[in-house]
């Protein structure tokens, strides 16, 4: 059992992508950082990599239960370990474009600008891809915004079938680039480049996630104190409301409290609503960071997101390793094209098992014979803010997510055009599947950061306006969805915000760049 301290300098609520992010630039010996994660270290087994147990029998999701707008009840796929969901993404570790960091017009209305720009970002997200380990090669992405250097590691190149698709595409005009990846596939590393990485974790501790590439190495640097299993409850305000004075958590059968100079939540865009809203109290009714903006839990955004299936009767799909090209030609409005319609990727190469996991009347032998031949992709178009689609808390507590999808019309486009471009390369069977509520993979936006406190929860460095000591550091900063998997702009707020902190603390030590290296050994 780890002894704790009655009081620490900083207290990380979650070992998330965000949480992990921000324990790593703060770590140092002499510090005393608590991170407290609801979840346990997640076990390296045979069965990380078994379609039944993670498909199926949904092993490793949470068996929590949250309600949707009519009150349905639903079991949302989402995963609480050390590492959060990123034990189980896809590694897609990409920037968002400068485009994104301004109002951008979509079909169904305005992505709202950014209060910072892209330029502010750009030193954050070098950072952000040696910290993860990001794979790819920079000046082919044909709307790449400016970088300050290269990728920190080379591409992971294409198998043969990809490679045939990047060819016949680049035939037709169009400009495939190399999907950013943070695994560790390069000279020395450890990735096997195997099927199951994808949607399922890593059995080899091969993949970027936040707990390889963020906490483990946080612990080994030292300052930071990592109990698992202890579920946040609430934080607990001195009389005026203006500081968080504690932490309440469940640990081991105990109630208990800490202290901190700082508290940050970093439990993931529905889970730190849900906790600052539990926190409410008589300074703050509607829930921490909620009293001037009633945007605390608004804004709710996860993409909208397709997984395609191109099949050709005639071709068999030997790719083992699929998600190694992106497509970027239909992100923004061009002269054919009034508005954007979002982002192509290679999907994990789906297998009989995961598609009868969703379509459960499917023969499996049917199943396997589309899934050897199909080239599988995720089309992944934005969704707009809306105050509408929020995270409130029932009165027994439970998570209500209300969420009506938007800007449909530009993300049916775009499973349309991909659907042609696929039939015209002789794969005439198109499925797609559109991922529903459950899948709240790219949750985001239900504390935006801002420069008003009218209209934002959290200010430029992700502090909570209404509150001194409290920061809010993982994807519910995000103001726009964007078209693009979130983690890395995760990492890169997480340590501009790190910089906040260290002053908060009295220090004001310029953060080192990460040097290019592979992953750390994980503690068992
Ligand atoms: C199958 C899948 C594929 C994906 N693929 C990609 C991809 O390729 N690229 C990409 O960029 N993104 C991808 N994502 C999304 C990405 O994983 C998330 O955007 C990212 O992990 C979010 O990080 P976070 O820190 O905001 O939250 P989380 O990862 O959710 O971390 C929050 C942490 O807080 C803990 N926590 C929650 N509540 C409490 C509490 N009350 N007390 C204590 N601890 C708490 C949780 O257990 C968790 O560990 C994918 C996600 C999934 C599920």
């Amino acid at each position: 059992m780890t002894e704790l301290k009655t009081s620490y300098d900083v207290v990380i609520i979650g070992a998330g992508v965000g949480g992990g992010a921000l324990a790593n630039a703060l770590a140092a010996p002499g510090r005393e950082i608590l991170m407290i994660e609801r979840g346990p270290r997640l076990p390296r087994e045979k069965d990380n990599w078994s379609v039944d147990a993670v498909f199926h029998k949904k092993k490793y999701a949470t068996k929590e239960e949250w309600r949707d707008k009519d009150g349905a009840l639903f079991n949302p796929s989402t995963y609480y370990y050390v590492g959060g969901n990123s034990k189980f993404f896809g590694a897609a570790t990409v920037r968002f474009r400068k485009e994104d960091f301004e109002d951008l017009q979509h079909e169904a209305g305005i992505a709202p600008a950014w209060p910072v720009s892209y330029d502010t970002f750009e030193p954050y997200y070098a950072r952000a891809e040696r910290l993860m380990g990001t794979h790819g090669e920079a000046g082919l992405d044909p709307i790449e915004p400016p970088r300050s250097g290269p990728m920190p590691y080379p591409a992971i190149g294409h198998e043969p079938e990809i490679a045939w698709f990047e060819t016949k595409l680049r035939q037709k005009g169009l400009r495939p680039f190399p999907l950013p990846i943070a695994i560790d596939y390069h000279d020395g590393g450890a990735c096997a480049r195997c099927r199951t990485c994808d949607g399922f974790a890593c059995k080899i501790g091969a993949k970027g996630d936040a707990e390889m590439r963020l906490v483990n190495p946080a612990l080994a640097k030292g300052g930071v104190t990592l109990i698992t299993e202890a579920f946040v409850h609430r934080l607990v305000t001195d009389p005026s409301g203006g500081r968080v004075t504690a932490v309440e958590f469940d640990y081991q059968g105990e109630r208990r409290t800490v202290s901190a100079k700082v508290f940050v939540s970093a439990a993931g865009a529905i889970n730190s609503s849900a906790l600052l809203l539990r926190s409410r109290n008589d300074k703050h009714p509607n829930g921490l960071g909620n009293n001037t903006s009633d945007q605390l839990g608004r804004n709710y955004m996860a993409h909208n997101n397709t997984a395609m299936m191109a099949i050709s009767p005639f071709k068999k799909n030997r790719v083992v390793f699929q998600k190694s090209m992106a497509i970027n030609d239909f992100y923004l409005a061009n002269s054919e094209r009034p508005y954007p319609l979002g982002n192509v990727q290679g999907l994990g190469k789906l297998q009989a098992g995961m598609l009868t996991a969703s379509v459960k009347w499917a023969p499996e032998s049917m199943m396997a014979l589309f899934a050897e031949r199909s080239v599988d992709w995720w089309l992944m178009s934005e969704d707009l803010p809306d105050p509408n689609n929020r995270v409130s808390l029932d009165p027994d507590g439970k998570i209500r997510l209300s969420y009506t999808a938007n800007n449909l019309k530009a993300h049916g486009e775009l499973v349309k055009v991909w659907s042609k471009i696929m039939r015209s390369l002789g794969y005439p069977l198109i499925i797609t599947q559109k991922m529903d509520i459950k899948v709240s993979m790219h949750q985001c936006g239900t504390a935006r950061f801002g420069t008003d406190p009218a209209t934002s929860v959290l200010d430029t460095n992700c502090k909570v306006w209404d509150v001194e000591n409290l920061y809010v550091v993982d994807a519910s900063f995000l103001p726009s969805s964007t078209g693009f998997n979130p983690s890395l702009t995760i990492v890169a707020q997480a340590l501009r915000t790190s910089e906040q902190i260290l002053k908060e603390l009295g220090e004001t030590i310029a953060l080192p760049m990460p040097p290019v290296r592979a992953v750390e050994t994980v503690p068992a």
